[in-house]
């Protein structure tokens, strides 16, 4: 399980996140819905240990800035930063090397590169993939030590609909043993792949339902910009248009 207690993030006089707790549990999928810099990224950044925080996060009853915790997840941020001059086959190299991982994990890259159909792109370097393709590669990295918790930024962002669609298997998959924290602010995507929703706004957890207690707003739309306040300024906009 992760478990996130009284998460506050700062970055100078800005507080992106304040004082949020939640859990993701083994089996389920919980997506962060949040209007643009509501702090979805920000969360996801603290679990990973990239951002500076205030208040706790566990993975598995670990504290999450552990080696062994951070050996549970797997990271797909919203802005895919790789090592750029490397080619993708350099790039699963180095990962595979330097986690000291073995054979197996080898194989489970070859079987990503197949099925997000990357083999054309193993050797060029990053710096010339295409957005998707880039992505591709941040979630083979992802996915190449069989992390048993995913932690997806804006998962489905730039990726074409044959690989959303696998991307989709793999995570239906991954809940089998595993549990996946997903941001978005897409509202069919945390229809179609969440168990639990969470409604952040201006880094404070205004919401937190299954979809089908959030549905009693109406959709999962509606549900959003009533509990966010954004309902009556979106009837202003739209009138005057
Ligand atoms: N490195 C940073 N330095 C200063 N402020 C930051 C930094 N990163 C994020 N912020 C601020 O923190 C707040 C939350 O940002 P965050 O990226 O977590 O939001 P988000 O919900 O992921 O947004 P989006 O949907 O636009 O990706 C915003 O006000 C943002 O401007």
């Amino acid at each position: 399980m992760i478990e996130v207690n009284n998460l506050t993030v700062r970055y100078g006089k800005t507080t992106a996140v304040s004082n949020v707790g939640f859990t993701v549990e083994r089996g389920e999928v919980v997506a962060i819905l949040g209007p643009n810099g509501a702090g979805k990224s920000s969360i996801m950044k603290s679990i990973v240990g990239i951002v500076d925080f205030e208040g706790e996060i566990k993975i598995d009853g670990m504290n999450a800035n552990t080696k062994v915790a951070k050996n549970l997840f797997g990271y797909v941020p919203e802005e895919i930063r790789l090592i750029d001059h490397l080619t993708p086959e350099e790039f699963f190299s180095f990962l595979v090397s330097v986690r000291k991982l073995g054979e197996e994990a080898a194989k489970r890259v070859e079987k990503y590169v197949r099925i997000f159909r990357l083999e054309e792109q193993m050797d060029k370097p990053i710096i010339s993939l295409s957005m998707g393709n880039k992505k591709k590669v941040a979630v083979v990295a992802a996915l190449l030590h069989d992390p048993p918790y995913l932690l997806l930024d804006e998962p489905l962002n730039g990726l074409d609909a044959f690989s959303a669609r696998v991307l989709k298997e793999v995570m239906a998959r991954k809940t089998e043993s595993g549990g996946i924290l997903l941001s978005t602010h897409i509202m069919e995507i945390a229809e179609r792949l969440a168990d639990r929703v969470i409604i952040l706004n201006r880094g404070l957890k205004i919401a937190e339902g299954t979809l089908e207690e959030l549905k009693s707003y109406g959709t999962l739309e509606e549900a959003f910009l009533k509990i966010t306040g954004q309902h009556e300024s979106l009837e202003e906009v739209i009138s005057a248009l």
